[in-house]
């Protein structure tokens, strides 16, 4: 048996840097918005759903043009649910081809900033958020890309808000640049492991 965590929060909140850290701990994690762009790159059927909707420009030379995909998709909510449901259908089927090929590890990690969203909630069996204040994120997010504050805004109105992903998750990880990170995360994988014995198998 395989225990799934999500690992979900807003933009520029730390998932990659708290993935990063399970991954050192032996936790495999499947993170979305690359194993996206790659499903992307490969899946015929997908490529020319996409040219349909967006037009032929989406790629060029065979690569993804990825400024032209953000601009259409954050700048419109009703481009948002076509695009995402073109794309997040074959992430959620990949994530269940990745976790089998893993087989018997104990536990795999998914991260994605639209875990909730997109639906990924239901292939997994905890949800962790990473949480950081509006005004961290986005100074981080735009220093991270070098992109301007109102591109970062964008995206994140198309996400789901702060206080709904809480509501929802089972477990919070304070990112703040002030709580300490790492103590958190060893809670996190504690308590799961006081909770399901299957969890030890993973940290061998
Ligand atoms: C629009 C694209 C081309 C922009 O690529 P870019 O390299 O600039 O950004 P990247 O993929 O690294 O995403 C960065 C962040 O943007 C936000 N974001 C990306 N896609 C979405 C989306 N569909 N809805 C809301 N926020 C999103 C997330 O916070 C994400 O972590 C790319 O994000 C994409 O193809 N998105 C659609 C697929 C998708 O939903 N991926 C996310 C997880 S499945
Ligand atoms: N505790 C921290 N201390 C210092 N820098 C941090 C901390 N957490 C995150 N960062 C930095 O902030 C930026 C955003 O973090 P990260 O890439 O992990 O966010 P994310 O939630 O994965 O964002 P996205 O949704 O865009 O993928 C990165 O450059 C990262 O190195």
């Amino acid at each position: 048996m395989v225990i799934k965590i999500g690992i979900t929060g807003g933009i520029g909140s730390g998932k990659s840097v708290v993935s990063r850290l399970l991954e050192m701990m032996g936790i495999p994690v499947y993170v979305s918005d690359i194993e996206a762009k790659r499903i992307t790159h490969t899946n015929e059927v997908l490529r020319r759903e996409l040219c349909t909707l967006v037009g032929p420009d989406v790629f060029q030379n065979g690569e993804l043009n990825r400024p032209l995909l953000a601009s259409y998709l954050f700048g419109d909510s009703q481009h948002a649910k076509e695009v995402n449901a073109i794309i997040h259908p074959k992430v959620k089927e990949d994530f269940r081809q990745w976790t089998l090929r893993k087989g018997d590890i104990g536990i795999v990690g998914m991260e994605s900033a639209i875990l909730l969203e997109a639906g990924f909630k239901e292939e997994v069996d905890f949800v962790v958020m990473v949480y950081a204040p509006l005004e961290v994120r986005v100074v981080r997010a735009m220093k991270r890309d070098h992109s301007s504050k109102e591109l970062i805004m964008k995206r994140i109105e198309a996400q789901m808000s702060d206080e709904i992903k809480r509501n929802r998750a089972d477990f919070v990880i304070v990112n703040d640049d002030e709580t300490p990170l790492i103590p958190q995360v060893l809670t996190f994988i504690s308590l799961l492991s006081k909770n399901n014995h299957y969890l030890c198998s993973a940290k061998k």
